[in-house]
This record gives C-alpha cells, sequence and structure tokens, in this order.
C-alpha cells in the first residue's frame, strides 16, 4: 500500500511559481491520509486570492493519482501571511496587512480600482476593510452604495464600519453631516482622522486594510503616509506617457518612507468598441508597464475604459457583483490576485530575512 511518505514525495515536485520553493517545504500541506485506494490532502495556502491555487490543486491531483490511487480528494484552504510591523501591530493588532492606492494625480480612477479590488479579493474568501483616506473627496461611499451612517459597538467605545458586498467600510462620507467640511481641513486634521478611523473603529479580524489616498504626492500626502504602518503601496495611473512623471513622484513618496511598492495598475488602458468590438487606446497605451520597467517595480494588469465600470462605480454596485461574468470582472479579479500574491511575497521576504545579532 501506498504510503503518506510517497505522497509527500510527489508533492516535493510542485513549485510556488511566486516564492520560488516546493510546496511541502512552504509548510503548505497540512493533512495528509491514505485508505486503500483513495488519498485525501490538504492544502493551506498564504491567500485566499492566491492566482495559482487552481493550478497547485490540478498538479496536487495528477501527481497523487500516477503514485496509484483511485480517488483523491483535496482540499484547498488558506491563511493569510502577516506583515511584521511594530507600528502597524499597536495600531491595528488584528490587521494582517495594510494597502496604500495611491495615484500621482487626480481623476485616474484609484477610488475605482480601490473599491473593484477590495470587493474582489472578498468574493475570493478573504476578510477584508477599506478606509476611504481621500478625506477631500471621499467617493467610496456612492461606490459600494454605503448610505447608512455607522453606528457604536455594544460598549460605546467603538465605531461599527459599516459593510457592503463583504467588505468593511470606514468613511469621512459616511460620518460628517456635510462631508465638505473635510475640503478646508489641513493636513494635521486630516491624518487625525486617519488615525482614528484605524484605532476607533472595530475592524475585528482582517486580512487585508486597503487605504484609499488623496491623489498626488504633496504634504498631505506624504504625512498620510507617514501616519499609516504599511505592507506596501499601488500605484494607479493612465496610459499616456506625461502620466510617468507622476508615477515616478508617487514610488519617490513611498520611497522616503521605505514602503514597498506592490506594483502599477494602468487603467483606463485600452477602449473595446461594444458595437463593432475594435480596440482603441483613448489615453495611448502600455504606459504604465514602461513605467514598471524603467522603475523596477511589478506591472499588475490593464483596466480598460468601459461603459460598465463607470455605471457601476455610480450606482454603487461595483464591477464583480453588478457584472461578474464580464471580461472587465475577470481582468479585476486577475489583478485583485496578483496584488494579492505580492504582499505574500513581500511577508515571506520578511519572514526570510536573518536576523542580526549584535553582542555587545
Ligand atoms: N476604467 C474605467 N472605465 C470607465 N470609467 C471609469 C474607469 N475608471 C474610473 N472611471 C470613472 O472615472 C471617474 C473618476 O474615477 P475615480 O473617482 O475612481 O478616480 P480617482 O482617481 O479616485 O479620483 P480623485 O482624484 O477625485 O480621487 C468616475 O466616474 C469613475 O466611475
Amino acid at each position: 500500500m501506498r504510503n503518506t511518505e510517497e505522497i509527500i514525495n510527489a508533492l516535493r515536485e510542485i513549485y510556488d511559481p511566486d516564492l520560488h520553493k516546493d510546496i511541502v517545504s512552504l509548510g503548505f500541506i497540512k493533512d495528509v491520509k491514505v485508505d486503500s485506494k483513495k488519498a485525501y490532502i490538504k492544502i493551506e495556502l498564504t491567500t485566499p486570492a492566491c492566482p495559482v491555487r487552481d493550478k497547485i490543486k490540478d498538479e496536487a491531483i495528477e501527481k497523487i493519482k500516477k503514485l496509484g490511487f483511485d480517488e483523491v480528494q483535496v482540499e484547498m484552504t488558506a491563511q493569510v501571511s502577516k506583515h511584521i510591523n511594530q507600528q502597524k501591530d499597536l495600531l491595528l493588532p488584528n490587521v494582517k496587512n495594510t494597502i496604500a492606492i495611491a495615484s500621482g494625480k487626480g481623476g485616474v480612477g484609484k477610488s475605482t480600482v480601490a473599491v473593484n479590488i477590495a470587493v474582489s479579493l472578498a468574493l475570493d474568501g478573504a476578510e477584508v476593510g477599506l478606509i476611504d483616506a481621500d478625506v477631500y473627496g471621499p467617493n467610496v461611499p456612492i461606490m459600494l452604495g454605503a448610505n447608512e451612517k455607522p453606528t457604536l459597538t455594544p460598549d460605546g467605545k467603538k465605531i461599527e464600519p459599516v459593510e457592503k458586498y463583504g467588505v468593511k467600510l470606514i468613511s469621512i462620507g459616511l460620518l460628517l453631516d456635510d462631508p465638505d467640511t473635510a475640503l478646508i481641513w489641513r493636513g494635521p486634521i486630516a491624518s487625525g482622522a486617519i488615525k482614528q478611523f484605524m484605532t476607533d473603529v472595530e475592524w475585528g479580524e482582517l486580512d487585508y486594510l486597503i487605504f484609499d489616498l488623496p491623489p498626488g504626492t504633496g504634504d498631505i500626502q506624504l504625512t498620510l503616509v507617514q501616519t499609516i504602518p504599511l505592507t506596501g503601496a499601488v500605484i494607479v495611473t493612465t496610459p499616456q506617457d506625461v502620466a510617468l512623471a507622476d508615477v515616478r513622484k508617487a514610488i519617490k513618496m513611498f520611497q522616503k518612507v521605505n514602503v514597498p511598492i506592490l506594483g502599477i495598475i494602468e487603467n483606463m488602458s485600452y477602449f473595446i468598441c461594444p458595437h463593432c468590438g475594435q480596440r482603441d487606446d483613448i489615453f495611448d497605451h502600455g504606459g504604465g508597464k514602461k513605467a514598471s520597467e524603467k522603475f523596477n517595480v511589478p506591472f499588475l494588469g490593464e483596466i480598460p475604459i468601459n461603459t460598465r465600470i463607470r455605471i457601476s462605480g455610480d450606482s454603487g454596485k461595483p464591477v464583480p457583483v453588478a457584472y461578474p461574468d464580464t471580461e472587465e470582472a475577470k481582468i479585476i479579479k486577475e489583478i485583485s490576485r496578483k496584488l494579492a500574491a505580492r504582499i505574500s511575497i513581500v511577508n515571506f521576504k520578511q519572514q526570510a530575512m536573518p536576523k542580526i545579532e549584535i553582542k555587545l
């Protein structure tokens, strides 16, 4: 009879393409059971939004079947890896990862991208929170169809975030009777509000807490970036060459405060005519990819300009929920999974870093 050791040895041949190690050495195999011609294994990944989840499962079934088992059951689970950061653990002890969505300039679709990624990760099974840190233009509640006021926890000590499509949300737009008052806030008040969003909101256990930052790279953005202990940042851009300068500024801002760039997303990348199917590169094409090569940061993908994306933002029903079977929903899902994989890589590298011991 085949034994569990043979199964584990066979699984050593399966590599995680992002972490560059085999799934046994990575500790992904959590259980192996053998019963005559039947085998059961449990694989635990570092995110439920793993882009190679199905590939790893199929390979595992194939390898075990080759050993002579008639029936192979593979259970796929995930335990999201945690970014270690002292300041984050003080402010947000139950949040594993914090991600900023930023842009060098306004109007590139940063909030649209933040909302769609958050919903997509939640649909994949992750616990997701979203802070609308764009206090000067809090559009996120509209994009998520959230209009109820947040309530207090039963002990009256914290604010309950509003939940939409599996995403926990807080925004100045939900708290102030007149959100326009935030427009006259100075930087320190804005960063004070964001700090309160971190400490005074009952987030519970989160895998990913996403921050939609105000556009630009001025003092306000820099102060905010210093206020939030970040796992990493995503930069949203449009395709034109002129957007490159803004991407550079945004990358520099994060590098100044040692925040890793998780990747660049090109939004409004191209237009597919719904009538004739012809593609038109309205704002040119490829600037995001070019920028990623130039600044040596990962490229996460291209989102087309599309009426359904605009309508879903206006109607408060994001694309992955409103139009789940469309090409744009597929693209958003792929991008959010690539981002989840990048976060796992950053955390994996952090944990693999040698500890330096200083002996006096
Ligand atoms: N790919 C897209 N296709 C169609 N419309 C889009 C797309 N991306 C964004 N939009 C629309 O463009 C407008 C601006 O988007 P959004 O508010 O997300 O940009 P922003 O960069 O966050 O803006 P701000 O600089 O004001 O914070 C919205 O009406 C949104 O629905």
